[in-house]
């Protein structure tokens, strides 16, 4: 992975008071665009058994298809390189993170619109906020289904998601390029519109989550968290540290322990 480019975007300093931000140019555009092949294979493979609906959103919204261990190589060094787990610690504020999980939000042209939400109703930990990293593969146009947010939003714990954009002011993100990133952080109420292109919107969103957070039980919740506990947590009990290959160490501060480095879990 190609080091990061020294041009840090002051929108970086909104995240802890909007909530969401966008920084320009964090990974060479060059790097991502050599992703954006083995990405479109992998998506196309992992996304052949969604429904119709899940299609047009570009995207499962009940369960994790991706995972670590069958990714090939080129989008596991993507998925966990440490120049985006430092950006995701910096905004979380924590020393170390982990990856939970990464989702390819492939909207087609004519795609729908993906309706509000929050991250966090479907997180089975029991930290106060995970970050999410969503990376376009393509350049993104205002018409093609930018990420809307309600800023501020993440202040606010559980929110009762109607009539939301009354209540909070709206941001569209504004047009991307490959190797921008927009940043959001769990709690941040956020949609898109529809894909009025016709080029489908390749988008990769990954989720880090603070080292040490503990797995909570998924009763009561929805299909994805259930999801996540049964795939990305698989085989750790409620109240255990979230931890193992599947959710590897991306970033710590001061340097990766030797056992993390060197088995990447
Ligand atoms: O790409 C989209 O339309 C939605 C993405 C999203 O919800 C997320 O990254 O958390
Ligand atoms: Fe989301």
């Amino acid at each position: 992975m190609a080091a990061v480019r020294p041009r840090p975007d002051p929108q970086q300093s909104d995240f802890a008071a909007q909530g969401h931000c966008l920084i320009r140019a964090a990974l060479p555009a060059e790097t991502v665009e050599a992703a954006a092949g083995p990405f479109r294979a992998y998506v196309r493979d992992r996304h052949a058994g969604l429904n119709g609906f899940e299609r047009s959103l570009g995207a499962s919204a009940t369960r994790t298809v991706f995972d670590l261990a069958t990714a090939p190589s080129s989008i596991r060094e993507l998925v966990c390189s440490p120049v985006l787990g430092r950006i995701a610690a910096d905004a979380l504020g924590v020393a170390a993170v982990r990856v939970l999980h990464f989702n390819g939000f492939y909207k087609p042209g004519g795609g729908m619109a993906t309706p509000w939400h929050q991250d966090m109703g479907y997180i089975p930990l029991t930290c106060d906020a995970v970050v999410t990293l969503w990376l376009p593969l393509v350049p993104v146009t205002a018409e093609m289904g930018p990420l809307i947010f309600a800023s501020g939003s993440h202040h606010d714990g559980a929110l009762d998601l109607a009539g939301i954009d009354q209540r909070y002011p709206v941001s569209v993100n504004a047009p991307m390029q490959p190797g921008d990133l927009s940043l959001h952080s769990g709690w941040t109420a956020h949609r898109s519109e529809p894909n009025r292109s016709g080029r489908t919107r390749e988008a990769v969103a990954i989720s880090y989550f603070p080292d040490g957070a503990r797995v909570r039980s998924a009763h009561g919740g929805p299909p994805m968290m259930a999801s996540l506990l049964a795939e990305a947590l698989a085989g750790i009990e409620p109240g255990s540290p979230a931890r193992g290959d599947t959710v590897p160490l991306v970033y710590a501060h001061g340097g990766m322990p030797p056992f993390e480095r060197d088995h990447g879990s």
